[in-house]
């Protein structure tokens, strides 16, 4: 449940011109706890008392159902030992027969490491960097100067060690570079811009602002669901640090969004529309912006999204601007260094493809024959591997396709689409990370960026636009190195991208159905030289 929505328990005061949009028993804030409701499934509960967390409470972000329990929340932190964070020690990298300590900021006799030792360490870890002075890596969370509280919360978030993206990211972040990162799906790009935005935000308010200030830090993504995430995993990652976040989507109430923001926020995480769309409704201070997050760079700065993205960018006064995506072409490369000079271009894995993780399956199958098709692969114990999202092309075709796939196999099986109400697409979106419904239809909404933690099959009903969005789409069958598998349904309909899919195939030593490989639309193009997609000129250091 995303903060935008919710209301300090403090002191709710709704904006008298989008007063209509909140409900009068809402705008009077629930003193004793009995005088809140039960929560319903899904809904936010009561850190202390587990009724409706109808608000957040403004030290610590837990969800809480009235001013009783924020007091009881309070004085229950207040009481608390604060929890020692283990001195990191000297972190060994095993290298093929050889290990070595990390320079260490908090323990600055450990000497840094030496420039070839940098170099090899990038290389096992694929790791390619371009730029001017690019940091060092660094090898666990502790070494750059982190706050306590930041590192304990990624150490209970089960985040032991930092990925290879989050070695490199983090600490040219911390240095206020400019990044272009590109790198796999699931590899941890997330965390690898939140640490350093947190980290930063806790700054401030160590230095004591005393003026009320504004948003430090502006993370855009292109749904609204990979919003949501994101704003959920900043909330996860700022857990006791002063850190609030505001979730800017459409759909939701525009009235609280700017109330919360009102109230003084670090981080807002937003849509580029709906961000725009409260700027030009409202003031809002964006002095102290420094932080400027570009997730899914390359959609973000396509058509249709350009125009609202480089407008938000230009309310900026030369902010830091960190960009990410898994498919990052020379082009969205140009337009990136419009952004910011001296910027740092970062690349681990092998972004630009599907993960490796993933096993293809392409299979040539006629389009009146899909839906046999898949009603034959959910109803086979060998081939479904539930939980399981299918991509389709429509919103329409979501729908009728969910329904189809109930009658034909007893399974309950939901869409999710633009054209559902944001709680619709939230419930249903809930009702299938909880395990609820194992198989989710769904169009482009959840196909970059979802971080979709049990699902390790997903069936492309119909193939996507592009070839970028066949990666992004086969991608969330696996986080962090799990395996899973991406079954394509292909037939001539999808010729315009028999070349590209046929030489990712090819790359992936995945079969390769043979009407596609006889095609002379795969022939002409798939013999040709090696797709351009990562960094051009890549540099190791
Ligand atoms: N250091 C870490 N240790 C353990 N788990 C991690 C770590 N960093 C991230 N994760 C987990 O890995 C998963 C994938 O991370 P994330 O969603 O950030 O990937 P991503 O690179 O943004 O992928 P995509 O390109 O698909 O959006 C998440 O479940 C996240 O919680």
């Amino acid at each position: 449940m995303g903060q935008g929505e919710k209301d300090s328990a403090d002191n709710l005061v709704a904006p008298s011109d989008d007063r209509n949009e909140l409900q009068v028993e809402d705008l009077r804030v629930k003193e004793r706890c009995f005088e809140q409701r039960e929560a319903l499934p899904g809904e936010p509960r009561c850190a202390i008392c587990g009724r409706y967390g109808e608000y957040i409470c403004d030290q610590t972000d837990d969800d809480i159902c009235s001013l009783e329990c924020k007091t009881a929340l309070l004085a229950r932190i207040a009481s608390e030992t604060k929890i020692p964070v283990k001195a990191p020690a000297r972190v060994k990298v095993p290298f093929a027969d050889e290990s070595f300590c990390v320079r260490d900021n908090n323990f600055p006799d450990i000497p840094s490491l030496h420039a070839s030792q940098i170099a090899s360490l990038r290389n096992k870890l694929d790791i390619c960097v371009k730029g001017e002075a690019v940091p060092d890596p660094i090898t666990c969370f502790s070494s750059c100067g982190l706050p306590e509280k930041l590192v304990h919360n990624l150490e209970a978030a089960g985040y032991t060690m930092p990925t290879p993206v989050q070695m490199q990211v983090i600490p040219a972040s911390i240095s206020n570079r400019s990044l272009l990162v590109s790198a796999d799906t699931g590899s941890g790009k997330t965390a690898s811009f939140l640490v350093p935005i947190i980290a930063h935000c806790s700054r401030r308010e160590l230095q004591q602002c005393a003026r009320k200030h504004g948003p430090l830090a502006i993370v855009l993504a292109p749904t609204r669901e990979l919003c949501l995430q994101v704003e959920d995993q900043a909330k996860v990652l700022g857990k006791g640090l002063p850190f609030k976040t505001a979730l800017v989507i459409g759909g939701d109430p525009l009235a609280q969004q700017i109330y919360r923001i009102e109230n003084g926020v670090e981080l807002i995480v937003g849509t580029p529309g709906r961000l725009i769309d409260l700027l030009m409704k409202h003031s809002v201070d964006l002095t102290d912006v420094s932080v400027f997050v570009l997730d899914e760079v390359d959609c973000l700065l396509e058509r249709g999204f350009r125009d609202q993205a480089m407008q938000i960018f230009r309310a900026l006064s030369c902010p830091q601007v960190m960009m990410f995506s898994a498919t990052i072409h020379s082009e969205i490369e140009k337009l990136s260094n419009s952004l910011s000079n001296n910027m740092i271009h970062i690349s681990c894995g092998s972004p630009g493809k599907p993960n490796k993780s993933v096993r293809q399956v392409v299979i040539w199958v006629e389009s009146k024959q899909k839906k046999q098709k898949i009603f034959e692969i959910i109803k086979s114990k060998q081939h479904f591997k539930p939980p399981a999202v299918v991509f389709v092309s429509s919103r329409v075709g979501a729908d009728l396709l969910a329904e189809a796939v109930t009658a034909a196999t007893g399974l309950e099986v939901i869409s999710i689409h633009a054209e559902k109400t944001m709680k619709e697409r939230r419930e249903r979106l809930r009702r299938f990370l909880t395990g609820e419904v194992s198989v989710v239809v769904c169009t482009g909404v959840l196909g970059r960026g979802m971080d979709l933690l049990k699902v390790h099959q997903v069936i492309l009903f119909d193939m996507p636009n592009s070839i970028d969005e066949y990666i992004h789409q086969v991608g969330r069958a696996s986080r962090m190195g799990k395996e899973g598998v991406a079954i394509a349904f292909v037939n001539e309909e999808d010729r315009k991208l028999f070349g590209e899919l046929a030489q990712v195939l090819k790359t992936a030593g995945a079969p390769i159905p043979r009407e596609l490989s006889n095609s002379k639309f795969t022939s002409s193009i798939s013999l040709g030289t090696d797709r351009k997609r990562k960094l051009s000129s890549r540099a190791r250091s």
